[in-house]
């Protein structure tokens, strides 16, 4: 397992809580990277000396790394080119920030080809300004090309501004694609619920507490689903429900493309789970939401999106009440839960059922033949079959959607009128 120490350097005007939380996203972000962490280090930022860090903290991190035989050191706070390299330099251990680790993390979680693209795009802008500082340094005699920096050639720089443009194209061409998805997973009739929401929210828990374990997600929507995606019923209808990467504050603008593709699950759903962990302070919760819905707004179309508030076990009655009132111009009628305790979790499902486009229920007869068995087998899939008698004919009670019930209609009109229907479905 890949072993990482992470520093956080503090700001003396932040208040303590802020400063811990932040050394806490960076565990989580770093978990999910697929690190071990083996040491956490704070540091207060010396305002004289803005972002230098001392000799004696590198000293501190070079015995960290050595001891620990850490593979990185990850900072909270953005490094620039010249101080990863110093650091990379001093400490002999790969050295990133924040941003490059969720950079990593979105490599990981990017599922569609547009997706992949985005993240490499931004690979690429993160890289560029180091190219252009290494062939500087390169032309000045020096020869870094360590740790961090790699071993860079002179016409490193302009292959990155080639791959760059390619890339741009490909994206502009795959956007028209790309739009088109959403249209043919409505016409198949499939309804999606999407999680979104701050990283840390607590997703991915009521992810686990709402989906069918162990059941399978058929492979009939995307080529490939994502591990993400699985299925749950509310009264009797089988949904979709996808986890998404969480959200995170201030993300540089060369990461936001990369980070909403991520979220190309979001655009497609019907209905979204805005997830918010309502047991933080109330200033921070509204700083979230704002971030959150800056970025849905522009992502989704038309899709309702309900308000969860998550981890009520954590805060007394009275502040919830406090709370909600204060947040309500964010999240308006929102759903209370406690996604570890399982509190909650029905009456968000039946808000779920009533955004819902609403089913027709019909009494069919089909044939006892080899198509009226194999119609009869695609109504359980694709509905609820309420009934079923078999006499000399099959006797139908089944509620599902429109085209659904068209096409058994157009099946049960052909037993009338030839006695043999072809099987159509
Ligand atoms: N007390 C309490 N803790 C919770 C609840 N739901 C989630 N947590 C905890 O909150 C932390 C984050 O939960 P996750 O489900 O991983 O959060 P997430 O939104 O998926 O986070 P990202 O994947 O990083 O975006 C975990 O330590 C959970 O155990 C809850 O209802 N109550
Ligand atoms: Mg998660």
């Amino acid at each position: 397992m890949k072993k990482a120490v992470l520093v956080q350097r503090n700001e003396p005007e932040s208040e303590e809580y802020r400063n811990s939380s932040r050394l806490q996203e960076l565990k989580e972000l770093a978990e999910s990277a697929g690190y071990l962490v083996v040491d956490e280090v704070t540091q207060t930022k010396n305002p004289d000396r803005n972002y230098q860090i001392g000799r004696g903290k590198a000293d501190e991190l070079s015995r960290i790394v050595a001891e620990t035989g850490a593979n990185k050191i990850i900072f909270y706070n953005q490094l620039s080119i010249m101080q990863i390299y110093n650091i990379s330099q001093t400490c002999r251990c790969e050295t990133i920030d924040k941003f490059h680790l969720i950079l990593e993390i979105f490599a990981t979680k990017a599922k569609t080809k547009r997706a992949k693209y985005q993240v490499e795009l931004a690979k690429l802008h993160y890289e560029l300004p180091k190219a252009k500082t290494i062939v500087s340094l390169l032309k000045k005699k020096e020869r870094p090309g360590f740790m961090g920096l790699g071993s860079y050639e002179d016409s490193y720089e302009k292959d990155i501004k080639n791959r760059i443009s390619r890339l741009r194209n490909e994206l502009g061409r795959m956007q028209k694609d790309y739009e088109n998805l959403r249209t043919t997973r409505h016409n198949k009739g499939f309804s999606i619920v999407a999680l979104a929401g701050y990283t840390n929210a607590g997703k991915s828990t009521l992810f686990s507490e709402m989906v069918d374990e162990n059941v399978e997600v058929e492979n009939r929507l995307f080529t490939t689903l994502s591990p993400t995606t699985r299925s749950f019923q509310v009264n009797g209808r089988k949904l979709l429900l996808t986890d998404t990467v969480g959200f995170i504050e201030d993300l540089p603008h060369w990461l936001i493309d990369a980070f909403k593709s991520t979220l190309d699950e979001i655009f497609l759903a019907d209905v979204i789970l805005l997830v918010v962990d309502v047991s933080e302070p109330v200033e921070i919760i509204k700083k979230k939401l704002v971030a959150c819905h800056d970025t849905l707004w522009e992502q989704i179309e038309d899709a309702p999106i309900i308000a969860v508030l998550n981890k009520v076990d954590r805060i007394s009655e009275e502040d919830l009440v406090c709370r909600i009132s204060e947040i309500e111009y964010l999240t308006p009628n929102p759903i209370i839960i406690s996604a570890s305790e399982g509190t909650g979790i029905e009456t968000l499902k039946q808000k779920i059922f009533s955004y819902l486009p609403v089913w027709k229920r019909k009494d069919l007869q089909l044939p006892i033949s080899d198509s009226g068995m194999s119609i009869a087998s695609w109504l359980f899939d694709e509905g609820i079959v309420h009934n079923i008698k078999y006499t000399d004919r099959i006797l139908v009670d089944v509620e599902a959607r429109d085209e659904v019930i068209n096409k058994a209609k157009a099946v049960e009109r052909e037993l009338h009128a030839y006695g043999h229907p072809k099987n159509q479905l």
